[in-house]
């Protein structure tokens, strides 16, 4: 029996890597698994190479709990070590870096992602003692390695007569919960149903294939079939193969439907489309991204884009690798070249990181690009789903800006899809103004400014039905690029106002008379919300109508939906126009009305009206005019 001291200085060493990484005890599973699955890619290397006369068979890792004797056992069939490589990697160069590992960390502990590296000590995260029982693929005796955290360890021969590797936690009293089956069970879907290697957790009955029910018919011709006979396999948790590993040519669209759903289990939507990501130079990386349908009751927190390396979760937490806009998107990135014992500044700063968000940008604009092309129709449909993410992308990366030009929709109200340049074709006649400006017409909501966008689909106009919620920062940047553009909401002005055109309308009032009706008007309203305007319009335009000036409006809206728009707008008060048609009807009455009361009586009307019709009439005001309205009809 060999004893001896592991070469460190550190007095005891699980209970420091416990209080260093207090967080993330659960990845002791993950780290030593994958100890397992590089022992066992290894022997196939070797074997494949001729270094090795053995048989790799149908090599698995297995997970098994002991809750009476409390411990945790991970068996591989992998290349094993002598007593000779124990005391090299164990002793030597787990247990330095074990000590590199904390002096790195010890004053950073919020800095560390993915902890990938910490490697075999890990263990003593959740462990008071470990084993190893190991028998290389060489010719040698079986190792049997304990030790219970300090630098002190014993290495003894074993009987083991298979060749692998054995590692027994002795599960500590402060984490017993991790002999639960069903906290395994969680960790292994968790961070290993993607493994390279089978990971066999148990057994499970299933129905034996090799049998077929007899049926029998009794005398009264009733039929009988017996019980189907149970067999008793490897209960295996993981998927060695998952779509993202295989070639896009051997994958339907069916094949990437069903890696959807392997991934996302409670996600009962379809995915709209996917994008199959697949470098090997300058950094590798594969992987699989979905453009989600989006809907009301989606959880953005759930279901996110997942980051691998080699097939081993790592985090779902993306941030810096992929680009923000398309942290919507879902689906499984898998690159070794991904830094992870850095913090996230640290990341984003990291070369070849910068290329990887790059490179999905890329990706992801020539996919829509060629889906764009492909079938037009079927991409109006999705346009819906996907516009908030090629918006914001629009507005945060120029590259991309550049591309989705010529494939970002806008989507008139009469349901017709224009690109960019297409709109600015089919308006150009009819919606430049007598100053040149060309203006684009929009709503925010076909229900709430329906009068407006009647007058204005009634002279011919377009008009975009323009919803997501950073829309007018894209606005902002169009009209940035083309001093002649300008986007206007249709219930910014009155139509005729909107675009202004050469014709004169002759107004029934004089100049008099309307210098003696705007104070009277002014008067009535008593608000300082509402600017009162007076206009010449068709006579059977409404008499009073109120509009919201577009800069303020936008100015409002970019700095709520965040960055953008004027510092401050954000704090003023609605303001509105109140525009009084001085050539309808009503307000030659409302002039020529001697009785002050009753001329009062019709501007009040008249002024909820118009607020009722952009849905501004609320409170007591609105209980005030149904009584004035049942009044006049008594
Ligand atoms: N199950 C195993 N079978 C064979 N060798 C193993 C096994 N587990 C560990 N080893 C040996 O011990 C060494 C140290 O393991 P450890 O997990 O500390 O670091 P690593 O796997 O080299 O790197 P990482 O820190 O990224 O995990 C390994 O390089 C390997 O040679």
């Amino acid at each position: 029996m060999a004893k001896g001291n592991i070469n460190v200085s550190v007095e005891n060493i699980f209970p420091l890597i416990k209080k260093f990484l207090y967080s993330d005890h659960e990845i002791f599973l993950r780290e030593l698994i994958s100890n397992g699955t590089d022992a066992t890619s290894k022997l196939k290397h070797l074997i494949a190479i001729g270094e090795a006369k053995t048989e790799l068979g149908d090599a698995k890792i297995e997970i098994s709990i002991d809750k009476d004797a409390k411990t945790i056992t991970i068996k591989d069939q992998g290349l094993g070590m002598t007593a000779d490589e124990v005391e090299k990697y164990i002793n030597q160069i787990a247990f330095s870096g074990a000590e590199e590992f904390l002096d790195k960390y010890k004053d950073n502990e919020a800095g560390i992602i993915g902890h990938f590296g910490l490697g075999f000590y890990s263990a003593f995260m959740v462990a008071e003692k470990v084993e190893i029982i190991t028998k290389s693929f060489k010719d040698a005796p079986a190792a049997h390695w304990t030790c219970d955290g300090s630098p002190e360890f014993t290495l003894v021969e074993s009987d083991k007569a298979d060749r692998g590797t054995e590692i027994v936690l002795h599960v500590a009293e402060d984490s017993l919960e991790f002999l639960e089956e069903s906290k395994i069970g969680g960790l292994l879907n968790k961070y290993n149903r993607f493994n390279q290697v089978p990971i066999k957790f148990g057994t499970e009955e299933i129905n034996d294939p090799e049998f077929t029910p007899a049926t029998t018919k009794d005398a009264d011709g009733k039929e009988t079939t017996e019980p189907h006979r149970k067999i008793t396999v490897d209960n295996i948790i993981n998927n060695t193969e998952p779509a993202w590993t295989k070639a896009p040519a051997d994958l339907s669209d069916e094949d990437y439907e069903n890696f959807y759903r392997e991934l996302y289990p409670m996600q009962f939507e379809e995915s709209l489309f996917h994008i199959h990501l697949n470098v090997d130079y300058p950094f590798n990386l594969t992987g699989i991204l979905f453009f989600p349908k989006l809907s009301p009751s989606m959880d953005m927190q759930k279901d996110k884009i997942q980051l691998y390396q080699n097939q081993v979760f790592v985090t779902d937490n993306v941030e810096g690798i992929v680009p923000d806009f398309l942290q919507m998107l879902k689906g499984v990135i898998d690159s070794p070249d991904i830094p992870l014992n850095v913090s996230r500044s640290g990341l984003q700063a990291d070369g070849a990181v910068k290329k990887i968000s790059g490179y999905i940008t890329k990706k992801v604009g020539d996919k829509l690009a060629s889906l764009f092309k492909k079938d037009r129709a079927d991409f109006e449909t999705k346009w819906n789903d996907i516009k908030v993410i090629i918006e914001y992308g629009m507005l945060s990366e120029d590259k991309f800006f550049d591309k989705a030009k010529k494939f970002a929709l806008y989507p008139t109200v009469a349901d017709s899809y224009f690109t960019f340049d297409e709109l600015i074709e089919k308006t150009k006649e009819t919606q430049t103004d007598k100053e040149g400006n060309h203006v684009i017409l929009y709503t925010s909501n076909k229900e709430a400014q329906h009068s407006y966008i009647q007058d204005a689909t009634a002279k011919g106009y377009e008009v975009l039905l323009l919803d997501s919620p950073i829309i007018s920062h894209l606005m902002q940047k169009l009209e940035g690029g083309d001093a002649k553009i300008k986007f206007s909401r249709v219930d910014a002005d009155h139509v005729d106002n909107l675009i202004k055109k050469d014709e004169n309308v002759i107004s029934k009032l004089s100049d008099d008379e309307i210098a003696t009706l705007k104070p009277i008007i002014e008067g009535a309203v008593n608000s300082k919300t509402y600017t009162v305007q007076l206009e010449p319009m068709d006579s059977a335009s409404s008499p009073f109508m109120i509009t919201v000036p577009e800069f303020m409006r936008r100015m409002k809206e970019m700095q709520a939906s965040g960055g953008g728009g004027m510092m401050g707008m954000g704090n003023f008060p609605d303001m509105y126009n109140l525009v009084v048609n001085t050539n309808s009807p009503l307000v030659s009455e409302i002039l020529n009305n001697k009785d002050e009361a009753a001329q009062k009586g019709l501007i009040s009307q008249a002024f909820d009206l118009a607020k009722l019709s952009q849905n501004l009439l609320h409170g007591e005001e609105l209980t005030n005019f149904i009584k004035r309205s049942y009044a006049l009809i008594k």
